[in-house]
């Protein structure tokens, strides 16, 4: 041992041997720092610590980013419905908040906070999650959002086995027992879908509507949602598409959310105005979920989509414009039809499944041609104005009668005037809780229509009257015409437009 001890180098030795090292190297660096560049420096000291980092590490890191190629990442979103569950001991931090106006006092919902770390155990395996949030410097391009999974370097393949697939099943067992449903609508600033809880009471027994035409829709709704396999075989998307039209007030939005109160859909309001283009559109539909209804209400009211194709390239030729329909301009909205088309039944129509789709308007005529074409919206519903049996629907939900006295003089005014299940309701509304005086306050409404429109056309007698002979005779012959019909006082002319009606293309 001493003999040993003696051949150690003595702590005088050391220190001289240390402090030239430390010289050599200090040299060495400060030549390197005037040789080389400052970026490549950089370049080769990230290069290194990745390197010793991937080397030593035990740690291997998952991430899931929020879109996956062109759709959003389904494993991210069932990893965001996962996560708030597994909240711990050792998480500091958590989003939390409500949108239910119904329900104040109810417990807020949890939502993970950027940068926060989540500690989560699974078939003794330990796991940590972090979300990443990286802003956008462009105004005009999402924050990217994305999970990091990180776990030991020799569990990645039982975390990609099992975990992963016990996280996906999990949110769906979670997704499945949703009991509210959510009405989103886009936000263009933030690019993403925002949601409120839809809690809207109309449901099918409260629709007033003919009960054919009510059953019929609601048979569709069930013999879609059970059909996957039919879809699959016959080689189409599995989903179904419904153009609601008809004039104010019929209740178009009110059949939208009795269907989505009877399939326990959420509802995707997507107003055009506020995509920007056809791409948009498309990240845009392709990040909604499964079993939903996309709404597109007024779709009339977005000249790009409602203008005939042929018309715009007549136009465009004529002003000596290039003719590209699909061009956006400031003023209209950059959607265009076939952009939309793409969607409905094109190539694009495969992504995603059990999807509803539904266009309303209160103007059909004003559609282009190929939005109507056969196949293209599977079922053309038209909500006509207020019917005997709709009136009664209605006195049953207003009122709670089923029967009165008054009833067969209100179906006979039904009959003669167009008035609108919107109209009729607001006036059972006044007094509901005195079943007589609403029923007389809506016999002196349709009344007071129906006498109105007899006023009117007299008008236009007389107006035409001035205008010549001939004119005068037509009125006569209308008036006449109507007298017969309903004993001297004017009626409207029932024509299949005017009562509800289904049409499958
Ligand atoms: N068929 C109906 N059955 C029951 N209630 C109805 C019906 N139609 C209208 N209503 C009542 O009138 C209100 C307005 O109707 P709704 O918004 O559904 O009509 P709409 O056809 O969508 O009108 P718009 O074209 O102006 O959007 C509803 O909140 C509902 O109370």
């Amino acid at each position: 041992m001493a003999s040993l001890l003696r051949e150690l180098p003595s702590m005088s030795t050391l220190l001289a041997a240390y402090a030239s090292f430390s010289a050599m190297a200090m040299l060495i660096r400060t030549v390197l720092n005037e040789m080389i560049p400052k970026p490549l420096q950089k370049y080769i000291n990230s290069k290194f610590s990745d390197l010793m980092s991937n080397y030593f590490s035990t740690n291997f890191t998952f991430i899931i980013e929020e879109r996956w190629h062109a759709v959003y990442n389904e494993t991210f979103r069932a990893v965001e419905v996962y996560l708030p569950t597994r909240i711990g001991p050792t998480t500091d931090k958590l989003v939390i908040g409500s949108n239910d106006p119904n329900n104040p006092t109810a417990t807020p919902k949890r939502s993970i906070p950027a940068d926060c770390k989540i500690i989560d155990e699974f078939e003794g395996m330990t796991l940590q999650w972090t979300l990443h949030v990286r802003e956008s410097d462009k105004f005009y391009i999402p924050d990217r959002k994305c999970f990091h999974l990180t776990c030991k370097k020799r569990l990645r393949e039982k975390v990609e086995e099992k975990y992963l697939r016990h996280i996906a099943e999990t949110a769906q067992k979670i997704l499945s027992k949703r009991e509210k449903l959510n009405i989103y609508t886009y936000n263009q600033d933030r690019f993403r879908w925002e949601s409120a809880i839809f809690k809207h009471p109309a449901r099918f027994d409260t629709l007033a509507m003919e009960p054919e035409l009510k059953q019929f829709i609601m048979d569709d709704l069930d013999s879609f949602v059970g059909r996957k396999d039919f879809f699959e075989n016959v080689g189409r998307a599995w989903k179904r598409g419904y153009l609601l039209y008809g004039p104010p007030g019929t209740g178009k939005s009110s059949l939208v959310a009795a269907i989505a109160n009877h399939m326990n859909y959420h509802v995707y309001d997507l107003q055009f105005q506020s995509v920007r283009n056809d791409a948009e559109l498309r990240r845009i539909l392709t990040s909604t979920t499964n079993r939903s209804i996309l709404l597109i209400e007024d779709i009339d009211c977005s000249t790009k989509i409602s203008e005939d194709r042929g018309k715009v390239k007549d136009e465009k030729q004529k002003e000596g414009e290039d003719g590209r329909l699909n061009r956006p301009s400031s003023t209209d909205p950059g959607v265009t039809l076939s952009g939309l088309l793409n969607f409905i039944d094109g190539l694009w129509s495969s992504c995603g499944n059990e999807r509803i789709i539904i266009f309303t308007t209160n103007h059909k005529d004003k559609l282009d041609p190929a939005l109507l074409r056969p196949g293209r919206m599977d079922v053309h519903i038209h909500m006509g104005y207020c019917t005997p049996p709709g009136f009664r629907k209605l006195a049953t939900t207003y009122l709670g009668i089923k029967d009165d006295k008054l009833f067969a003089c209100i179906d006979d005014l039904l009959k003669s005037v167009e008035v609108t299940p919107a109209e009729v309701a607001q006036q059972l509304m006044i007094k509901s809780d005195e079943p007589e005086a609403a029923l007389q306050g809506l016999i002196e409404f349709l009344t007071m229509k129906k006498d109105k429109v007899g006023e009117d056309v007299t008008q236009a007698g007389e107006n035409k009257k001035k205008d010549g002979e001939e004119g005068v005779i037509q009125a006569k012959e209308a008036k006449d015409e109507n007298e017969n019909k309903d004993g001297g006082k004017q009626s409207r002319k029932h024509d299949e437009t005017e009562t509800s009606s289904i049409y499958l293309t």
